[in-house]
């Protein structure tokens, strides 16, 4: 089978774009997603991300494999190239269009800004312990700066979902983060039993971070725009950051908001297309 893509990236973090608006199940499964994200052997990438029909009254439906084959509940950086993606599809890019989206994390919905850039409702974080989920507090508690031993070494953690489930812990300096050795040991990590993305965070001053990140199911990362979410929620509970802060990542900076008056995080970043193409699977 023959299958036409777009290849896109949000700050780096990038993906595999296809056109899934004639079936109700992506076209592609888990073990091809793995081949394809091959950056030796297939195309290239941290995910493979479907544009479905929508339901339930949305627009559009997405669904993403990581390039393990695993399927996650959202991806930020993944639905500003998905947003970018319909546009092209559609062939309008309308400032201030905003899509509804049905996603397994519920409905989020981007909007086109007039730079170029996308800005993402993405709904309400998850704190309590079995929300995220994690055996490291009781389920009705939040898990923030509780202690967790990797590597022989006992780090601060705060855990939020952002309907997919991260591990937040503030450190000196991101960059001397040894992630190649580390990342897997969070992630695998008993406590969590879906497993985690991990995000190392230096707070630069309090409306500005670096973060570098280990996702679930993908490593090291560029960017990781669920992850950047979840680190400003952190960073507000911990008192160490604005409610409305930029996120520094390897790839390139996010603008990240909790809001106070609604609950809800707003993630603003780009999303670009760098090529298209045919795969042979
Ligand atoms: N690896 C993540 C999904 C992709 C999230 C990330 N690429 C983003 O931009 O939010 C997980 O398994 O939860």
């Amino acid at each position: 089978m023959v299958i036409e893509f777009s290849k896109y990236h949000g700050l780096g973090n990038d993906f595999i774009l296809i056109d899934n608006r004639h079936s109700a199940e992506p076209i592609v499964t888990p073990e091809q997603a793995i081949q394809i994200c091959d950056r030796h052997f297939g195309i290239g990438g941290d995910g493979v991300i479907f544009a479905l029909p929508g339901k339930e009254g949305t627009d559009y439906t997405m669904r993403i494999y990581n390039s393990d084959g695993s399927e996650p509940e959202m991806c930020g950086n993944g639905i500003r190239c998905l947003a970018k993606f319909i546009a092209d599809l559609e062939g309008k890019s309308e400032v201030n269009k905003t899509y509804k989206i049905h996603t397994l994390a519920g409905v989020i919905t981007p909007q086109m800004q007039a730079n170029g850039y996308v800005k993402v409702d993405m709904g309400t974080p998850f704190l309590t312990a079995a929300e995220i989920p994690t055996t490291l507090s009781t389920a009705e508690d939040k898990v923030i700066a509780q202690p967790l031993e990797v590597a022989g070494k006992t780090w601060d953690v705060t855990c939020v979902s952002t309907g997919n489930p991260h591990c937040i812990t503030f450190v000196e300096n991101s960059d001397a983060i040894a992630l190649e050795q580390i990342g897997t040991l969070f992630e695998h990590h008993p406590v969590f039993p879906q497993r985690i993305n991990t995000e190392f965070i230096q707070v630069v001053k309090p409306d500005y971070m670096k973060m570098r990140v280990w996702e679930r199911g993908a490593g090291i990362t560029l960017a990781c725009g669920t992850g950047a979410c979840a680190s400003v929620v952190a960073g507000v509970l911990n008192s160490k950051c604005d409610r409305f802060c930029t996120v520094e990542l390897p790839g390139g900076c996010l603008q990240i908001e909790w809001s106070a008056t609604n609950n809800r995080v707003y993630m603003t970043g780009a999303a670009q297309q760098v090529f298209q193409g045919k795969y042979s699977l």
